[in-house]
């Protein structure tokens, strides 16, 4: 028996697979809202649908093969033509917070790489302002404790990730710090000084990167240009 907000999330990710066409190379993002659109694109595979995906994270990889929708990589691909991802935050200008998961870095490249980028949430990610939601910044271990210091000038304190009692790993290899700044005037420029401090491989922070929104709630499902 699915939860009402699991419902959201399929009937989301669901909606989503019907932007995919035939022929499609597809940017796979990650979280459980990302689950229903693999799986329903694996049915679209089974009806002779010819596509191919780049996951984001092992866990989608793991999905896809599942669901049997075949993969390829940036050997083969240099432009994807539709990536597909879920976010935690999502403002009314469509910047977004992103790396619940721990998967940004890879899902900003799959954003980066794709003509168009698809959101897709549920009605409680919508936000007025980026910010309630601690923002996930990918860092180097080395140094981790200066580099989360030199965040902390910014105007937060971050939080080492870890997930059951050990720090989190993620699939680069890297550390998260999640970082409560609890209200972001200025998505952009946060953006540009967390990148600037050594020690930052990728930010949570997606701008400018989101062409459609579809957002679920109770009844309806609603798509956002
Ligand atoms: O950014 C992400 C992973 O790094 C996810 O897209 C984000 O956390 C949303 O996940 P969910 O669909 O499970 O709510």
């Amino acid at each position: 028996m699915l939860t009402e907000q699991d419902q959201m999330k399929k009937a989301v990710g669901e909606k989503a697979a019907t932007f995919v066409k035939d022929g499609m190379k597809i940017g796979l993002g990650s979280g459980s809202t990302v689950y229903w659109m693999v799986r329903k694109l694996g049915e679209l595979v089974d009806a002779g649908v010819n596509i191919e995906g780049i996951p984001s994270s092992k866990q989608t990889e793991k999905w896809a093969q599942e669901f049997g929708v075949p993969l390829t990589d940036f050997r083969e691909v240099k432009e994807l033509d539709i990536t597909i991802d879920g976010a935690d935050e999502v403002d009314e200008n469509h910047q977004l917070i992103k790396g619940g998961g721990a998967a940004l870095f890879r899902e900003k490249i799959i954003a980066q790489a794709a003509k168009e980028l698809i959101i897709i949430v549920d009605e409680s990610k919508m936000v007025s302002h980026l910010g309630e939601y601690p923002l996930p910044v990918e860092v180097l271990p080395f140094a981790w404790e200066r580099t989360a210091n030199e965040i902390s000038k910014l105007g937060c304190v971050p939080k080492l990730r870890t997930l059951d009692g050990e720090i989190l790993v993620t699939d680069n290899g890297n550390y998260i710090l999640d970082c409560p700044f609890n209200k972001i005037p200025d998505p952009d420029q946060l953006n540009k000084q967390l990148k600037q401090i050594v020690g930052v491989i990728e930010t949570g922070l997606f701008i400018d990167m989101t062409t459609k929104v579809i957002i679920g709630n109770k009844e309806t499902v609603t798509v956002v240009e």
